[in-house]
C-alpha cells in the first residue's frame, strides 16, 4: 500500500494508536511497533506525526532497524510549497561535516595544550625567579 500524503495529513497521526512517522520522504506507520521499539515509545512518540529523519539517522540505526522500517511503509511524503524543508542531510554529506568538526576540535584541543603548557612554564620560571630572589635576600 503506498499513497501520498502532505504533511498536514501525517501531522493528524500523532497519538499512540495512531502513529505515523517521515524519515526521508518517506511515511512509516509505527503504530504497532512503537511498544516494540527497542529505543522505547517515547522518543517514538515524540516524533509522531513529524519528520524523524534527523531523530532516526542520529541514533545509527542498524540495517536491521531499516528492514523493520521497510515493513511499515505506508507512503510517501508529498512536500507543499511552504512545508518544512527535509530534515535530512543527503546521505553523504553527513560525514564530511563530522570531519570537517572533529579536525576543528582538533586544533583547537591542540592550541588549548599548548597554551596550558606555555603558562605552566611561565608560572614555573617566575617561581624560580621569586626563589632565587628570596635566596639573594
Ligand atoms: C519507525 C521508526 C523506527 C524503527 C523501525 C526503529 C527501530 C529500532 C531498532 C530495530 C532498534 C534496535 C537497535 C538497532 O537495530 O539499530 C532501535 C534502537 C533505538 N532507537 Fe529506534 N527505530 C525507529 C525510530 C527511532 C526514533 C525516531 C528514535 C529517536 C531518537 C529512535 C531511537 C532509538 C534509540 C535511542 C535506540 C537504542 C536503544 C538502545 O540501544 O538501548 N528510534 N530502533
Amino acid at each position: 500500500m503506498s499513497q501520498e500524503l502532505t504533511y498536514q495529513d501525517v501531522a493528524e497521526h500523532n497519538t499512540k494508536k495512531d502513529l505515523y512517522v517521515v524519515i526521508h520522504d518517506t511515511i512509516y506507520d509505527a503504530t504497532k511497533f512503537v511498544d516494540e521499539h527497542p529505543g522505547g515509545e517515547e522518543v517514538l512518540l515524540d516524533v509522531g506525526g513529524q519528520d524523524a529523519t534527523e531523530a532516526f539517522e542520529d541514533v545509527g540505526h542498524s540495517d536491521e532497524a531499516r528492514e523493520t522500517l521497510e515493513q511499515l511503509k505506508v507512503g510517501v511524503l508529498k512536500r507543499k510549497p511552504g512545508d518544512p524543508k527535509p530534515k535530512a542531510p543527503t546521505p553523504g554529506s553527513i560525514a564530511p561535516a563530522a570531519q570537517t568538526g572533529a579536525a576543528g576540535m582538533g586544533v583547537g584541543l591542540y592550541a588549548l595544550v599548548l597554551i596550558g603548557g606555555l603558562v605552566a612554564f611561565g608560572a614555573y620560571q617566575y617561581m624560580q625567579q621569586q626563589q632565587a630572589a628570596a635566596g639573594q635576600a
